[in-house]
């Protein structure tokens, strides 16, 4: 991988903190998308999160991590993506935690596959807008302008909006596609089956499913062909 989620257009989120039944994951394992993200908001150890990427040994596609706390730091995964909130005044989650723990882990983090995923939280109920304090009621206009930042100030190669556990506002995700010129955009965020999956692909060059896996295994394996299926509109 030279770019990061190069080639991912479906990824399944798999959160080291809920419980998976070996045959779920063994047809998460099977069912043809693009990629498996580890992450999740809050509930994150060492143990579960290494109990997880032993589980997922087989896999056939690229496991990356979301390296959400320093304690997470660990070999193995085939990509590290560290978050960055953009829309939160809390400096902290911007920029503070991250060279924190780059003090302890800068010197062993395997530069070529890592990465910083810039943020825009959405949903103001979610763990995450919890945690970071995000100020997640953006207008369009406003939404896009933290777009262009990320783009084009920061060249951040990644912009995630995301709007965990709630489908998102379509219309604002195109006008935050607009704004941006190089970074790719990622979308995750209550796609619960195949037709919200296929709206979201319409619009975002990379679709993230992951709460729908624990309730409906079903519904959310079918995401993966809709994504598939699914030509981005430019
Ligand atoms: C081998 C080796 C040393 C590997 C190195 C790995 C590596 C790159 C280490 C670098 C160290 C480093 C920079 C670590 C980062 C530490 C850190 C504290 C970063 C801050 C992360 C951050 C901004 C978190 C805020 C919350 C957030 C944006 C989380 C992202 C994931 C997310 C939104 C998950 C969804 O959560 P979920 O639980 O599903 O939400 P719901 O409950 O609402 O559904
Ligand atoms: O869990 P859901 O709502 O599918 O969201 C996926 C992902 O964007 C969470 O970080
Ligand atoms: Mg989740």
């Amino acid at each position: 991988m030279t770019e990061p989620m190069e080639g991912w257009r479906h990824v399944f989120k798999l959160d080291p903190d809920r419980e998976l039944g070996r045959r779920e994951l063994d047809a998460v394992l099977g069912s043809g998308t693009d990629a498996i993200l580890v992450g999740g908001s809050s509930g994150l150890t060492y143990d579960n999160t290494a109990a997880l990427l032993e589980q997922l040994a087989s896999a056939p596609m690229p496991v990356a991590l979301e390296v959400t706390r320093p304690e997470l730091a660990m070999p193995g995964f085939d990509a590290y993506l560290v978050p960055i909130v953009l829309n939160t005044p809390d400096g902290g989650w911007i920029t503070g935690r991250q060279a924190r723990a780059l003090e302890e882990w800068g010197g062993l983090v395997p530069w070529d596959k890592t990465w910083a995923e810039g943020y825009l939280i959405l949903n103001p109920d979610c763990e995450a807008a919890k945690v970071s304090g995000a100020e997640a009621s953006l207008t369009e206009l406003q939404a896009a302008a933290y777009a262009r930042l990320a783009d084009r100030l920061l060249r951040l190669p990644l912009l995630y909006v995301e709007y965990s556990g709630r489908f998102g506002d379509m219309a604002l995700l195109r006008r935050v596609k607009r704004a941006l010129s190089g970074a790719r955009l990622v979308y995750g965020g209550g796609i619960d089956g195949p037709e919200r999956a296929a709206e979201a692909a319409r619009i975002a060059t990379t679709v993230v499913v992951g709460n729908v896996l624990y309730v409906d295994p079903a519904a959310a394996l079918a995401t993966v062909a809709a994504v598939r299926e699914t030509v981005p509109a430019d």
